[in-house]
């Protein structure tokens, strides 16, 4: 398969190692907007690079004619244009906040608990995420994926950033070190709390993840999940 990548840094960086240990090429690598592109050669582009290049990235990939899988966050007031655009020029396109196998099982696992706390008043929910100082956008895009899975059982409306109320989900972000990405769901009563984890060890997890679905990809035309994916029921 042949992968172009969009965003060159630290995760682009290690899908290419991935991708190519898997057998596929690498045919362009993009790390700043504004350059001559040539899609004819790509069966699949990548892209994790910055909250304000994605959209331009994944768009200019779908018009022409080339399906993309986007791991990048802190863009997603634009995901539903993107996702007009993927479907009027019948491209294929997957966005996950998280692309890890182990993340992924956390999103399902989050929502089974969500559901179970729903019917019991004397517990509140928060969550916490730490990652790396490079990090730009806050909270983290799995955070509020965490969040959006929690709110849809009923019991919250909204999450914000270090702020508590009734029906917020209150979101703490921590930036340390190189942390790759830790994220913990809390609900506490007066007497006791239940905690949900995960820890990512290293950044492998999520560039497998971003390959395996580009694999998938190829040949798909529409919108899908990282639930498609690994077909999680
Ligand atoms: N969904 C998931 O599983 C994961 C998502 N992420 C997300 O992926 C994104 C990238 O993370 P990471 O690799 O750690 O970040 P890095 O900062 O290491 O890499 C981003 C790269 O994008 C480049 N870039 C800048 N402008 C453009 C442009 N217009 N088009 C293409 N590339 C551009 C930057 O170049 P320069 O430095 O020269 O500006 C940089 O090399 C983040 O949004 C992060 O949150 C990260 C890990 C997992
Ligand atoms: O920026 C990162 O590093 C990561 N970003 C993603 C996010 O915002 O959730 C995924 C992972 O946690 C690493």
């Amino acid at each position: 398969m042949k992968i172009a990548l969009f965003g060159y840094g630290k995760m682009g960086k290690m899908i290419e190692d991935i991708a190519v240990e898997r057998g596929h090429e690498i045919v362009a690598r993009v790390d700043q907007a504004g350059l001559s592109i040539d899609y004819s050669n790509m069966d699949v582009a990548i892209d994790f690079s910055m909250p304000d290049a994605a959209f331009d990235n994944i768009t200019g990939c779908f018009r022409n004619g080339v399906p993309v899988i986007s791991g990048t966050t802190g863009w997603l007031q634009r995901y539903e244009e993107a996702v007009r655009i993927c479907r009027e020029t019948r491209s294929g396109f997957i966005y996950a906040s998280n692309f890890s196998l182990g993340v992924n099982i956390f999103f399902e696992l989050n929502k089974y608990l969500a559901g179970m706390m729903s019917q019991l008043e004397e517990y509140k929910v928060e969550m916490e995420e730490i990652h790396h100082t490079q990090k730009l956008d806050a909270p983290s895009g799995t955070a509020i994926t965490l969040a959006e899975g929690i709110i849809e059982q009923g019991n919250y409306k909204e999450w914000k950033l270090d702020e508590e109320g009734k029906a917020i989900v209150p979101i703490y972000s921590k930036r340390e070190g190189t942390v790759p990405g830790t994220h913990t769901v809390t609900y506490k009563s007066s007497v006791d709390s239940l905690e949900i984890k995960h820890t990512a060890h290293n950044r492998e997890g999520f560039a497998l993840g971003a390959v395996v679905a580009a694999e998938w990809i190829v040949g798909k035309t529409g919108v899908y999940s990282m639930k498609d994916v690994l077909n999680l029921k």
